[in-house]
């Protein structure tokens, strides 16, 4: 199952530098396994923003719940998730 998810990550001003430098690499370790696995297939920072577009390929919603929730920047982030399902006139054979 395929879902577009962003990100907008919120890291409060009071946060020591320490603290959110700890908190993007371990985010980036994360996000390099589950893009070596197959499961973040697309990640796109949004021009001017700190936040991304992404897709995901899971299994089930819970297991995207799952994900999205283990990310270390999961508590600063807002997160709208839209499922995606093939379009009738996409003349791709491949679902991305
Ligand atoms: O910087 C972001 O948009 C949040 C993020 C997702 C994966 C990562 O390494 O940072």
């Amino acid at each position: 199952m395929l879902f577009h998810v962003r990100m907008n990550v919120n890291l409060p001003m009071t946060m020591p530098a320490e603290q959110a430098a700890q908190l993007k690499a371990d985010e980036k370790a994360l996000a390099a396994r589950l893009q070596h696995e197959g499961k973040w297939r697309h990640l796109w920072r949004i021009a001017g923003q700190y936040a991304n577009i992404s897709v995901f390929d899971v299994a089930s919603v819970d297991e995207l719940h799952t994900l999205l929730t283990s990310l270390p920047l999961f508590p600063y982030m807002q997160i709208q998730v839209m499922p995606l399902c093939r379009h009738p006139s996409s003349v791709r054979d491949n679902d991305l």
